[in-house]
């Protein structure tokens, strides 16, 4: 298992479509109370350039590009993400167990220590969208044969839903697993796309280690302030 650098209890997910949007939005963050999650949008536009200039302002950057390929485009793609200075990447579980094997390798290898977990099931898909992909097993069994897969060949961690967060726990033994939560809505916000919720302070209390909240602050009139809301109630499920 690798040592990796401690996570924030919160990723502030940043997806925006103009990268010029981010630095005003970012510097109404505090690097030491949260992360940054850069994914598929804002990266696709915005480019490495864009992560490391995170970085260097001192924000715990999670990596959120998913990569599901074969064992050796992956590899190379996590050694680039890895050089970008990024605390978390990650990586499709679905992909199997010869990839996250490669993964493994080549984050063991890069000079940084970030932390390596894979994605279960999108928090996005419900046990019916999971049917249409041919998927008919219980969405938790689901979850928890893919974290297997990855806990066996040496992840840190993974990416599901608060729900399964205690089945989680049970899988990852190591002092300070990785249980990266997205799916996150404060009581009363609008679940948009998202199908697997619970609030922060559940979230927690469930035993997620990292959450990630995007549109419910990125699209809120005073984001700040709703990123000092989340800390506040999830402060009191430690
Ligand atoms: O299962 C997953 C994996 C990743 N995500 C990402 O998290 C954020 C959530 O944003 P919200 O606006 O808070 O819904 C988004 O960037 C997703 O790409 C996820 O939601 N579920």
């Amino acid at each position: 298992m690798s040592e990796t650098a401690p996570q924030p209890q919160l990723y502030v997910a940043l997806d925006f479509a103009d990268p010029k949007l981010v630095e005003p939005f970012v510097d109404q963050l505090n690097p030491g109370e949260c992360g940054l999650k850069v994914g598929k949008e804002l990266f696709t536009r915005g480019g490495p350039d864009l992560v490391r200039r995170l970085v260097q302002q001192g924000f715990p950057v999670f990596l959120d590009l998913k990569f599901h390929d074969i064992p050796h485009t992956v590899e190379q793609a996590c050694k680039a993400a890895c050089d970008l200075g990024v605390r978390l990447v990650n990586v499709h579980a679905m992909g199997g167990r010869a990839m996250m094997a490669a993964a493994r390798r080549a984050v063991s290898e890069s000079s940084g220590s970030p932390a390596l977990i894979a994605v279960t099931v999108l928090t996005s898909m419900n046990q019916s969208a999971l049917a249409e992909v041919g998927v008919t097993r219980p969405l938790a069994e689901q979850v928890s044969m893919l974290a297997r897969l990855a806990q066996e060949e040496g992840l840190d961690g993974v990416v599901c839903s608060a729900l399964e967060a205690h089945a989680m726990r049970r899988i990852f033994t190591q002092p300070v697993p990785a249980i990266v939560t997205p799916g996150i809505r404060p009581s009363g916000a609008a679940l948009d796309d998202q199908s697997r919720v619970m609030t922060p302070s559940e979230a927690i209390f469930a035993g997620a280690t990292s959450l990630v909240v995007g549109r419910p602050i990125t699209r809120a009139p005073n984001p700040a302030g709703v990123v000092s809301d989340i800390l506040a109630s999830i402060a009191s499920s430690d």
